[in-house]
């Protein structure tokens, strides 16, 4: 069975479409999805985390089709997401909102005490599970960010921009932690950093304008900047994969101009 089996998704605002046919069947491992600033990356977050469900088209979570509002909240207790902005409630401790976020996803409550634990432990925030969210730095809060969308353990976790603002640091121990939780299930996450998608990613989809224009490895990208020359563009230094990246970019609008 597929964990995320998705077939021509549409999404949009009013009369406007974002998402264009977006397919894609997916299984464990992590998945960038790599893009500029309102290439529609959150819009179809949100759709595979059916914080609103596709406008149309097919999508299956561990083979749950969504169909109906039954189906939708069967197939959401399958999925955590850590949305961009997150409205943090200040004024509850790690482990009082952890109980919260369990509670939301309606896990049984015989089992939340063992699973906040669990997801405590994970992301390693044991030393402040007693601490206000207001008082924790940026790379914590991340932290706990992630730690609620897995607190009911679902097959697969969406994380919208989770390295955004975060130190060298933090930035690598974000990537170890999303790479521990590929193990066993499907992380999707979002980003503008090439390097983060190297680092991190089993696969990378490059979505510019709604559309994937580009499907493999974090190696495959590499070898279309290798490919490219590998040069410094304008004089500032890149990487192979950032190469790889831009001229993704670059065909694209080239394509629609
Ligand atoms: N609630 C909304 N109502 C109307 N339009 C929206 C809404 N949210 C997003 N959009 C528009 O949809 C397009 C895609 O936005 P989206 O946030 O999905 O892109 P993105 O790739 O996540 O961008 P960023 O990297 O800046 O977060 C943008 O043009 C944006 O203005």
């Amino acid at each position: 069975m597929t964990t995320l089996d998705a077939q021509a998704l549409c999404q949009g605002y009013g009369r406007r479409r974002v998402v264009h046919e977006f397919s894609a069947r997916l299984d464990r491992g992590v998945v960038g999805l790599l893009g500029p600033n309102g290439a529609g990356k959150t819009t179809l977050l949100e759709t595979l985390a059916l914080v609103r469900p596709p406008e149309t088209g097919r999508l299956e979570i561990v083979g749950t089709e969504v169909r109906d509002l039954r189906t939708v909240r069967r197939a959401r207790q399958r999925v955590g997401f850590q949305p961009q902005n997150f409205p943090y409630p200040g004024g509850l401790t790690v482990e009082e909102f952890l109980h919260y976020a369990a509670w939301l996803r309606e896990l049984p409550k015989r089992r939340t005490g063992a699973a906040v634990a669990a997801a405590i432990t994970q992301l390693e925030l044991t030393e402040h599970t007693r601490s206000r969210l207001r008082t924790l730095s940026g790379g914590t809060l991340q932290r706990v960010g992630v730690a609620q969308a897995l607190v009911h353990d679902p097959a697969v976790v969406i994380l919208d921009e989770p390295t955004v603002g975060l130190d060298p640091a933090q930035r690598v121990k974000l990537r170890a932690v999303l790479r521990g939780l590929a193990a066993s299930r499907l992380v999707i996450v979002s980003t503008h950093i090439v390097d983060d998608v190297v680092h991190t990613c089993d696969q990378v989809l490059v979505f510019l304008a709604g559309k994937v224009h580009f499907a493999g490895t974090p190696q495959d990208l590499n070898d279309i900047g290798l490919a490219a020359g590998g040069a410094p563009t304008d004089g500032h230094a890149m990487s192979a994969a950032e190469q790889g990246y831009l001229r993704l970019v670059e065909k694209t609008q080239g394509a629609r101009a």
